[in-house]
């Protein structure tokens, strides 16, 4: 039976074929050589004393429906950079998250912080998109992709400059995030069959990744508490969607995520 997962691909397959033909690979690439760099990405997001925080622009999403109407993504970036946040990821999926790759163009011209296409990314050309559009990181999802695609997807990205964050969901996809070159490893508490979110689930995977490589927690922070415990599990990054873009005031709940992450009772944890 087909997972939500595998629909959401199928939908991405087809929108994707669409921009294919619109936009030929060569142009891609043209566009590609003249934006600026990717910025550097581990150092930002791998902080010696304080978890960083990776602040989502979300409209929508399938577990959840309608999330919030974001009329100007950039100006909510905007906030979650005052907020402190240390990069901001952008959905650019459309059918389910009613996200674009124009709202990536925006929150990139921006804000000065890292930006990550969040997308379901199976192909090169995706890459070349986001990089197209100035991201800086990309989402690349394990249990979508076989691994001699994830490996090529992880160089592709790499070898343009930008940061490959990959999600896995147990210890057996940390292996295969590793074995492709993965240096930024992100634990989805959301189980992408069932749309449940376990918080635990990062407290169980986590060990699984070397201290050198850079564990961000995703989903499921309601608050500061949450933040507390995904540092206390050895998290160096959480991402958050719902709970800031349903907030009246996102730029204060990131500064509060911030701080929380940033408290001093967790130095003894991280070192
Ligand atoms: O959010 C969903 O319903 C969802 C369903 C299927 C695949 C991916 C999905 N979300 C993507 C994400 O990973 C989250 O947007 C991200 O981790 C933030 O999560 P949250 O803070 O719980 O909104």
């Amino acid at each position: 039976m087909a997972t939500v997962l595998d629909d959401i691909i199928a939908g991405v397959r087809v929108d994707l074929a669409a921009r294919e033909a619109a936009t030929p690979l060569a142009e891609l690439k043209e566009r590609a050589a003249r934006v600026p760099s990717a910025l550097e990405c581990v150092g930002r997001l791998k902080l010696e004393d304080a978890v960083a925080v990776i602040a989502e622009v979300k409209r929508s999403s399938p577990s959840k429906g309608a999330l919030a109407n974001i009329a100007d993504p950039a100006a909510l970036a905007l906030e979650y950079e005052h907020g402190g946040a240390a990069a901001i990821s952008v959905l650019t999926e459309q059918r389910r998250f009613h996200g674009s790759l124009a709202d990536l163009d925006a929150v990139r011209a921006k804000v000065d912080v890292p930006v990550l296409r969040k997308d379901f990314v199976v192909t090169p050309y995706q890459v070349w998109e986001a990089r197209a559009h100035g991201a800086d990181l990309v989402l690349l999802i394990v249990a979508a992709l076989e691994q001699t695609v994830l490996e090529s997807l992880v160089e592709r990205v790499h070898s343009l400059g930008m940061t490959a964050l990959v999600e896995v969901h147990s210890a057996e996809e940390v292996s295969r995030a590793l074995d492709a070159g993965a240096r930024v490893v992100g634990v989805n508490a959301r189980d992408l069959k069932t749309l449940e979110v376990d918080r635990s689930t990062f407290a169980r995977v986590a060990p699984a990744i070397p201290d050198d490589v850079v564990r961000v927690a995703e989903s499921g922070v309601r608050g500061p508490h949450d933040v507390v415990d995904y540092a206390r599990s050895g998290a160096d990054v959480v991402l958050v969607g719902e709970a800031l873009v349903t907030d009246d005031a996102p730029r204060d709940s990131v500064a509060d995520l911030v701080a929380a992450g940033a408290h001093p009772s967790l130095r003894a944890v991280r070192h």
